[in-house]
C-alpha cells in the first residue's frame, strides 16, 4: 500500500444541480467504473431517493445502516464481499456516507457520495469520523470519486441540516486562526493556500447568510460548494486543520459529554463563538459570526443546543485534552475564562 499522505486526493466529477440524481450512472460511467454497484445508504435517505438510484443500474445491491459503528462498516465489508461490489454508492447524511467511505477502503474499491443533507463538510471531503472509544474526531480516508449533490433534495432536507452544514463551514474561521495561531507557537506545517481557501469559503458564507433560505435551492447549491471547497481544503493541507480547531475540539468533548446531543454543525457554530471571543476578545468578531448563525436558524448559545451551561463550560476546560492538536485552548482554559466568554458572548 503506498503512503497517500502527501497526496491531494479530491473528488475527479461534482455535480450540483436540480434533479442531478439523475445523471448519477453518466457520472459513474465517466469514472470507467465497473463492476456491481453496492448502494450504501440509512432508513430514511433509502425512503426519499433509494429506488431513483437503484432504476440507473442494472443490479444493484443495497445496504441499509441505522448507525455510523464499526459494526455498520464491518455489516457493509461483509456484504460488499458478498455481492462483489465493484463500488459503492453512498446514499445519506455523514452516517451513510461516513460509513461507505470507510468500508470502501477495505474493499478496495471506490465510492460516490450522493448527499441527501448538506450538514457538514464530510459529506465530500477525505476524513471520515466514526466513533471509535473515546475518539470522535475524524481520520483520514479516501476522498468520493464523484460527489452527486441534488439541490431539490437537498433544499427538501429538513433545514436543521443545512444550517448545520453553514455552521460547520463558518467555524473555519476560527479554525484557521487556531492553525496559525499554531504554526506560530508549535511550528505546525501551515499551508498558505489551504487556510486562505477555508477562511474565504468561510467569510463567503458569512457575507452571504442573509440569502441562505430555507426551501430555496440555491441556497442548497452555495452550501454545497462551500463544503465542497472546505473539503479541497483540507486535502491540499492533508489534514483537517483547515476546517478543525477548538470549535471542533469543544464539538468534540460535547459529542462525549452528551452522546446524540446537538448536530455536528451546530455544536461547532456556538465553538466558534466563544474561541472567536478567546482569539480576538471584546472586540472580536464573534458578533459577526454569531449574528450569521441567527440569521440562518442556527443555534448560538448552550439553550440552543440543549445543552446545559455546566457542560459547556465542562467541554470548554477539557477539551484541549483529546488531541493532539494545539489551539487558542493552550494547555487548558481555566473555569473563570471559559466563564466569562461564554457570558460574554450570551452563549451561557
Ligand atoms: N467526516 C467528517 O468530517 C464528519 C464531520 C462531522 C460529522 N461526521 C459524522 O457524520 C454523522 C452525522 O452526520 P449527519 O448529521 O448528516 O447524520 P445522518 O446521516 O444521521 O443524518 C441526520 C438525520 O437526517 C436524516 N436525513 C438525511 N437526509 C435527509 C433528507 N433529505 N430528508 C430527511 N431526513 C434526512 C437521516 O436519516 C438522519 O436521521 C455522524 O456519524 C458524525 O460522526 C463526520
Ligand atoms: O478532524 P475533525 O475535528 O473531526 O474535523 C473534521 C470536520 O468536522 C471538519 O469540519
Ligand atoms: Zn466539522
Amino acid at each position: 500500500m503506498f503512503d497517500k499522505s502527501k497526496w491531494i486526493q479530491l473528488p475527479r466529477n461534482v455535480l450540483v444541480g436540480h434533479e442531478v440524481l439523475e445523471e448519477l450512472s453518466a457520472a459513474v460511467s465517466e469514472l470507467y467504473l465497473s463492476g456491481r454497484p453496492l448502494l450504501v445508504t440509512s432508513p430514511t435517505p433509502n425512503e426519499i431517493a433509494g429506488d431513483r438510484v437503484r432504476a440507473q443500474f442494472d443490479d444493484p445491491a443495497t445496504v441499509t445502516i441505522s448507525e455510523a459503528s464499526f459494526d455498520s462498516v464491518e455489516r457493509v465489508i461483509e456484504v460488499g464481499n458478498e455481492v462483489g461490489a465493484g463500488y459503492l454508492v453512498a446514499l445519506g447524511g455523514g452516517k451513510a456516507i461516513d460509513t461507505a467511505k470507510m468500508a470502501s477502503d477495505s474493499l478496495d474499491c471506490g465510492f460516490i457520495s450522493v448527499p441527501t443533507a448538506a450538514s457538514h463538510d464530510g459529506i465530500v471531503s477525505g476524513r471520515s469520523s466514526i466513533p471509535e472509544g473515546d475518539t470522535r474526531h475524524s481520520v483520514a480516508a479516501d476522498p468520493p470519486l464523484a460527489v452527486v449533490a441534488d439541490t431539490e433534495i437537498l433544499a427538501d432536507a429538513p433545514w436543521e441540516l443545512t444550517t448545520a452544514g453553514c455552521a460547520d463551514i463558518i467555524s473555519n474561521y476560527t479554525a484557521v486562526k487556531d492553525w496559525q495561531l499554531a504554526h506560530r507557537l508549535k511550528n505546525v506545517e501551515y499551508s498558505e493556500y489551504s487556510g486562505a481557501l477555508s477562511q474565504m469559503t468561510a467569510e463567503m458564507l458569512v457575507g452571504n447568510s442573509d440569502s441562505i433560505k430555507k426551501g430555496l435551492e440555491e441556497s442548497a447549491w452555495v452550501v454545497v460548494k462551500a463544503l465542497v471547497s472546505s473539503g479541497v481544503a483540507m486535502s491540499i493541507a492533508g489534514s483537517s486543520r483547515p476546517a478543525s480547531g477548538a470549535e471542533h475540539l469543544f464539538s468534540h468533548q460535547l459529542d462525549r459529554l452528551v452522546p446524540n446531543g446537538a448536530l455536528h454543525g451546530h455544536q461547532v457554530g456556538v465553538g466558534s463563538i466563544v474561541t472567536e471571543y478567546l482569539h480576538s476578545g471584546e472586540q472580536g468578531e464573534w458578533r459577526d459570526i454569531r449574528d450569521a448563525l441567527d440569521t440562518m436558524g442556527a443555534p448560538t448559545t448552550a439553550a440552543g443546543l440543549g445543552i446545559s451551561d455546566e457542560t459547556v463550560i465542562e467541554a470548554l476546560t477539557t477539551a484541549h485534552t483529546i488531541r493532539d492538536r494545539y489551539t487558542i485552548l493552550g494547555d487548558g482554559v481555566s473555569e473563570e475564562a471559559a466563564i466569562e466568554a461564554a457570558t460574554f458572548t450570551g452563549v451561557i
